[in-house]
C-alpha cells in the first residue's frame, strides 16, 4: 500500500453517474477503482444467502468483519466481476432487492467501522477512485481531490430504469422513483456517515449533462489539483 498515492472521491446520490465517472477516470488515469457501493451490496446479499435478519446489527457486523469477496477485472460490460464465497455474483447485487437491502445495512455504526479498513486497502499506487457515500468524509479525508455528483430524483430515476432494463431487469419506474427517494433519505439522515458533500468537494449537478460534459468537468478538477501539488 502506498500511503502517497493520490485519491479522487466521487460521492453522491444513487444514478448521479459515479460509478460511470470513477469507471472512465480509473480508465483515463490508469488508476484503481473502489466500488464502495458494491461491497455493502455483496453484504447484504450475503444476509439474505444465510437468513441473517437485516435488522440484526451484531449479526451482519460479523458477517461484514469475515466477508469473503473478491474482485476481479471483468468484461466491457462489467468491468469489475464480483465474487462472494466463491459465486459471481455481479449481476445478483445490482437488483433493487439488494439496493435497498445495502442501504438498510450500511445505516448501522458497527458494520460502517468493519468495512473501513477494506476499503482503505484499495489505495494504491499509481492513484485510486473512490465511489460512494462517504469516501471524502470519512474514509479518505485526505483525498487530493472530492467530487460530489447530483441530479434531479426523476432524471435518476429514469437513467436507472433505462440501465436496468438493459441489463434485463423487469423494472417500474414508479417504484424505482420511490425507493431512490427512499434509500436518498435513508443514507443522507443516518447517524454514521450520512450522505452529504465533503466542505472542499467540487458539487456537479448532471441533470441535463451529458456523460462526456461530466468527465470532462471532473477531469479538469483532477488536473488542476495534481498540478497543484506537483
Ligand atoms: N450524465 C449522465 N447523463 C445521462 N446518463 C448518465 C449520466 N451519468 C450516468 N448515466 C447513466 O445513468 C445510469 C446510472 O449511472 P451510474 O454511474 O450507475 O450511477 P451511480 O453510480 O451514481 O448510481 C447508467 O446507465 C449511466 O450510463
Ligand atoms: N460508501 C458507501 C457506499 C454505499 N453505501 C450504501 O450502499 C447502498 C448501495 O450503494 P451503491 O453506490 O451501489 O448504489 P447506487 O448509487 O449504485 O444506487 C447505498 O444506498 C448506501 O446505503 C454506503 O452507505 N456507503
Amino acid at each position: 500500500m502506498s500511503e502517497r498515492a493520490p485519491v479522487v472521491t466521487i460521492d453522491g446520490p444513487s444514478g448521479a453517474g459515479k460509478g460511470t465517472i470513477s469507471q472512465l477516470l480509473a480508465q483515463h488515469l490508469g488508476w484503481q477503482l473502489l466500488d464502495s457501493g458494491a461491497i455493502y451490496r455483496v453484504l447484504a446479499l450475503a444476509a439474505i444467502h444465510h437468513n441473517v435478519e437485516l435488522d440484526n446489527e451484531e449479526s451482519i457486523t460479523l458477517l461484514a468483519a469475515h466477508l469473503d469477496v473478491k474482485f476481479l477485472t471483468g468484461t466491457d460490460k462489467d468491468p469489475v466481476q464480483v465474487i462472494l464465497e466463491g459465486e459471481d455474483v455481479t449481476t445478483d447485487i445490482r437488483t433493487q432487492e439488494c439496493s435497498n437491502a445495502a442501504s438498510k445495512v450500511a445505516a448501522f455504526p458497527r458494520v460502517r467501522e468493519a468495512l473501513l479498513r477494506r476499503q482503505r486497502a484499495f489505495k494504491t499506487a499509481p492513484g485510486l477512485i473512490a465511489d460512494g457515500r462517504d469516501m471524502g468524509t470519512v474514509v479518505f479525508p485526505n483525498a487530493l481531490a472530492k467530487l460530489y455528483l447530483t441530479a434531479s430524483a426523476e432524471e435518476r430515476a429514469q437513467r436507472r430504469y433505462n440501465q436496468l432494463q438493459d441489463k434485463g431487469f423487469d423494472v417500474n419506474i414508479e417504484r424505482l422513483l420511490s425507493e431512490i427517494i427512499e434509500r436518498d433519505d435513508r443514507d443522507m439522515n443516518r447517524p454514521v456517515a450520512p450522505l452529504v458533500p465533503a466542505e472542499d468537494a467540487l458539487i456537479i449537478d448532471t441533470s441535463g449533462k451529458g456523460i462526456d460534459e461530466v468527465l470532462a468537468l471532473a477531469l479538469s478538477f483532477i488536473n488542476q489539483k495534481l498540478s497543484d501539488v506537483n
